[in-house]
C-alpha cells in the first residue's frame, strides 16, 4: 500500500455533539453500567461537598464549644465521607472497565468485518496507516473518551452546579464574585473546541500517514536498504514527524492557554471572595464557620472547573475520531458482500449501503472472533467470505463452434459439494467463461484516460485454458481482477456457464473462482492454513495433492515443521518462488471450476518452472482457466492464446497460429535480441510492434 493514497478530509465545520451521538448504537449494550458509573461518580462529588458542610458544623459547634468529643465526632464524619468518596470512585472504574471494553473491541471488530468487505478500489484509494490509526489510535482515543471524560464531563458539570447552588445559599453575594467568571469562560470555551477540533483532526489524520510510512519501511527494507535509501527514508520519516510534533504542539500551546485561563479566573474570584468574606466575618456579618465551609466549598469546586479544559480537548479529540472511524463504515458495501457474511454493524450505526444488523449480533460474533484460534482468524478473516469447496453447475455444454481448435476433450465436471440452482442448471448450457463488450475505468483515473478496457470479447470454452498475453500495461491483470469481481466492470458482461457474475451472489462467485496473482500474498499463519485458504471444505488430502501439483511438497516438506510450519509475516521467510508456488497450491486446492492465473510462474528457475507446469497441465485439464502469460512455455499451457491489445482482444487463435499470422504476438513472444529488450527496439510511446 502506498502513503501516497490520501483518505477523504475532514469535514471543517460539524458539532462534536451530533458526532459522538453517533457512537450510541455501539455504547447502548454497556449503558447499564455506565449510567451506574455516572450516578457513583455523582455520589462520590456529592461527598466532596458534603466534606465542607461537615467541616462547618465541626468549627461552628465541637471547636467553638470546646468540646474534645464533638471534635473526635466531626473528624470521624470528615473520614468516612473521604473513604467513601474514594471507594465509591474506585467502584465505578471497576464497574465501566469490562463493558467499555467490549464496546472498543466490538467497533474495533466492526471496522474490520468492513474493510474485509469494502471493494478493492476502496482499498486502491485509502493508505494503509490511515485505516490502521483509526483501528488502534482512534479507538483508544473513544475508549478513554467514554470511561473517563463522558462520565466527568456529566458528573463534574452537576458538582458544579450543585456547588453554586450551595454557595449561593450559604451566602449568596459571596456566590455571585464566584459566578462572575463563568461568561468569559463559556466564550473562551467555545472558540477554544472550534480551534482545537482542526488541530485535533490534523494531528489524528498525521498519525495515520505516519503509520503508513512506518508500515512501508517496514515491509519494503530490503529495497530501502538494497539501494542504500535508509537516509532518505529517515529524513521523509523526520520531515513527517516533524509536522506531528509542530501540530501536537499547537493542541498543548491550545491546551495550555486555555488551562491557565481556566484556573487563573476561578483563583482571583476565590481571592476576591476571601477578602470580602473576611471583611463580613470582622464585620460580624458572618461566622468563621460560615466563612470556613464557603471556601471549602468553592475549593472542592477546583478541580471540577480545571478538569473541564482537557476534558473538553478529550470531547473534541474524542468526535475527530468519531468522524474518522464513520468515514470508513458509511462507505457503502457491496450488498452480496453483506449477504455472505453479515453485515455486523450494530444497528444504526451505518448510515448508508447494506443492511444493518442488530446490536447483539455484532456483540455475539465479537465473542465467536474472541474463542477462534488469532492465526486461524486472521486468516478466515483475511478471506472475507472464505470459500466454501466448489461444486459443480451441472454437465458441461458442449463446446460452440469457433474457428479454434476445440479444447481437450477432459469434461470439468466433478461431484457437486454445493448444491446447484436451477437458473444456474438452465445457464450452463451456454458454458465456460465469456466476455462480452467488457469496458473497464478505474476509478481514480484521469476524466481524459481511454478506459484500461473497451469492448473485450472472449470466450473460453469448458475445459479449455486460454492464456492471456500482452503488452505491459495493456491490461491483463485488470481484466482477470474482473472476473472474481474484484473491480465491477464499467460496461459489458462477463459469464460463467451462462450466468452473468453481476447477478451471481459474491460468495457463490468466489466459490466457483479461484485466482493466483502475481504478487503472491501469504499470511502470518502455517504453510497449511495458507494454502488452505483456498477451500474451506478442503482436508489434509487435498492439501498434499496441491502442494504436489504446485511442486511445493518438497520443500514444504523439509521446513521445521512440514505444513505447521509457521511463514513469516508476508511470507518472507520464503523466497518468491516458493511463495508463489504456494499461491499456487491455495488456487488449486478447492479444486475450482474456473481457475485465473496471472502469470503464475514468473519467479520460478526453468526447471521448477518445467515440474510446475507438469503438474498444473493436469489440473488445467479439469478447469476452465485463463492463463496471464509472458513467455512461451506457459504460453503452451494452453489451448489457445487470447491476445489484448490497446484495451482490446486483438486476435485468439493457437500459439502457433498466432505467431505465423499477428506480427504483435510474434514480437511479444521474441527473445530479446543480443540483450536488448524488445521495447528498444520502438519508438517512445509505441507500445506495439
Ligand atoms: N489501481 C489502479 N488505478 C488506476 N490505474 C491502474 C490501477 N491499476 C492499474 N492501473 C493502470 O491500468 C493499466 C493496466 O494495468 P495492468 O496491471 O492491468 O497491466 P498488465 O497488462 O497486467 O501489466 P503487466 O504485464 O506489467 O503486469 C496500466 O496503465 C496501469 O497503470
Amino acid at each position: 500500500m502506498t502513503g501516497n493514497r490520501e483518505a477523504p478530509g475532514a469535514e471543517a465545520h460539524r458539532s462534536a455533539v451530533r458526532s459522538l451521538l453517533r457512537l450510541w448504537p455501539f455504547v447502548r449494550p454497556a449503558r447499564g453500567r455506565m449510567l451506574a458509573g455516572v450516578v457513583m461518580a455523582v455520589f462520590a462529588s456529592a461527598m466532596s461537598l458534603v466534606i465542607p458542610l461537615a467541616l462547618k458544623w465541626t468549627v461552628d459547634g465541637p471547636i467553638a464549644d470546646h468540646d474534645p468529643h464533638g471534635v473526635w465526632l466531626g473528624g470521624l464524619a470528615i473520614l468516612v465521607l473521604g473513604v467513601l468518596e474514594a471507594g465509591l470512585f474506585g467502584l465505578r472504574r471497576l464497574l465501566v472497565a469490562r463493558p467499555l471494553a467490549q464496546v472498543e473491541a466490538t467497533m474495533r471488530d466492526t471496522l474490520y468485518r468492513h474493510l474485509q468487505r469494502l471493494p478493492v478500489a476502496f482499498h486502491d484509494r485509502w493508505a494503509s496507516g490511515q485505516l490502521l490509526s483509526r483501528a488502534t489510535t482512534d479507538l483508544m482515543l473513544l475508549r478513554i473518551f467514554l470511561a473517563f471524560a463522558l462520565t466527568f464531563l456529566v458528573v463534574n458539570g452537576l458538582t458544579i452546579v450543585t456547588g453554586f447552588v450551595i454557595l449561593l445559599l450559604q451566602r449568596w453575594t459571596l456566590g455571585l464574585v464566584l459566578l462572575a467568571p463563568v461568561i468569559p469562560l463559556v466564550i473562551l470555551c467555545r472558540s477554544f473546541e472550534a480551534r482545537y477540533s482542526l488541530a485535533a483532526r490534523t494531528a489524528q489524520d498525521q498519525v495515520g500517514d505516519l503509520t503508513t510510512v512506518v508500515e512501508e519501511s517496514v515491509l519494503g527494507i530490503r529495497v530501502i536498504k538494497g539501494f542504500g535509501q535508509h537516509r532518505g527514508q529517515q529524513r521523509a520519516f523526520a520531515a513527517l514527524s516533524g509536522r506531528v510534533r509542530a501540530t501536537e504542539l499547537h493542541k498543548a500551546r491550545l491546551l495550555g492557554s486555555l488551562w491557565a485561563v481556566i484556573m487563573i479566573l476561578p483563583e482571583v474570584a476565590i481571592g476576591a471572595a476571601l477578602v470580602l468574606g473576611v471583611r463580613e466575618v470582622a464585620d460580624g456579618g458572618l461566622t468563621a464557620g460560615a466563612l470556613v465551609a464557603f471556601l471549602s466549598t468553592a475549593l472542592a469546586l477546583r478541580w471540577p472547573v480545571e478538569s473541564i479544559g482537557f476534558l473538553l480537548a478529550l470531547s473534541n479529540e474524542a468526535a475527530t475520531a468519531t468522524d474518522r472511524y464513520f468515514e470508513v463504515l458509511d462507505v457503502p458495501v457491496p450488498r452480496d458482500a453483506c449477504a455472505s457474511g453479515g453485515a455486523r454493524v450494530p444497528e444504526g450505526a451505518r448510515v448508508s449501503a447494506g443492511a444493518p444488523v442488530s446490536e447483539s449480533a455484532a456483540v455475539a460474533e465479537s465473542a465467536a472472533v474472541a474463542e477462534s484460534s488469532p492465526a486461524t482468524e486472521s486468516v478466515a478473516a483475511a478471506m472475507g467470505d472464505a470459500p466454501v469447496r466448489m461444486g459443480v453447475l451441472a454437465s458441461e455444454g458442449a463446446p460452440t463452434a469457433g474457428d479454434a481448435p476445440a479444447p481437450r476433450d477432459t469434461p470439468a465436471v466433478r461431484s457437486a459439494s454445493v448444491p446447484v440452482s436451477a437458473p444456474e442448471a438452465e445457464a450452463v448450457v451456454g458454458g465456460g467463461l465469456r466476455l462480452e463488450g467488457v469496458e473497464f475505468r478505474y476509478p481514480d483515473a484521469a476524466p481524459d484516460a481511454p478506459p484500461v478496457l473497451r469492448g473485450v470479447d472472449l470466450h473460453i470454452r469448458p475445459g479449455e485454458t486460454m492464456a492471456l498475453v500482452g503488452a505491459t500495461g495493456s491490461g491483463k491483470t485488470t481484466l482477470t481482477a474482473l472476473i472474481p469481481r474484484l473491480h465491477e466492470a464499467t460496461a459489458g458482461r462477463i459469464t460463467l456457464d451462462g450466468l452473468d457474475i453481476a447477478t451471481l451472489p459474491r460468495a457463490r462467485l468466489r466459490e466457483l473462482v479461484a485466482v493466483a496473482f502475481e504478487e503472491p500474498t501469504l499470511f502470518s499463519a502455517s504453510v497449511g492454513e495458507n494454502v488452505l485458504m483456498g477451500g474451506a471444505a478442503a482436508g489434509p488430502a487435498e492439501l498434499e495433492r496441491a502442494l504436489a501439483v504446485a511442486q511445493a511438497d518438497g520443500f514444504v516438506h523439509a521446513l521445521p515443521q512440514g505444513t505447521a510450519t509457521q511463514v513469516g509475516e508476508q511470507g518472507l521467510s520464503l523466497s518468491g518462488g516458493q511463495r508463489q508456488r504456494l499461491a499456487l497450491a491455495r488456487a488449486v486446492v478447492g479444486d475450482p471450476r474456473f481457475l485465473i492465473l496471472d502469470d503464475p510462474l514468473s519467479a520460478l528457475d526453468v526447471h521448477t518452472e518445467a515440474q510446475v507446469e507438469r503438474a498444473l497441465r493436469e489440473v488445467l485439464a479439469t478447469t476452465t482457466a485463463l492463463v496471464v502469460a509472458h513467455r512461451p512455455s506457459t504460453v503452451l499451457l494452453a489451448d489457445r492464446v487470447a491476445l489484448l491489445s490497446e484495451g482490446r482482444i486483438a486476435a485468439v487463435g493457437t500459439h502457433h497460429q498466432l505467431l505465423r499470422d499477428n506480427r504483435e504476438y510474434a514480437w511479444l513472444m521474441s527473445a530479446p535480441e543480443g540483450g536488448r529488450e524488445p521495447h528498444e527496439d520502438r519508438q517512445e510511446g509505441d507500445d506495439r510492434p
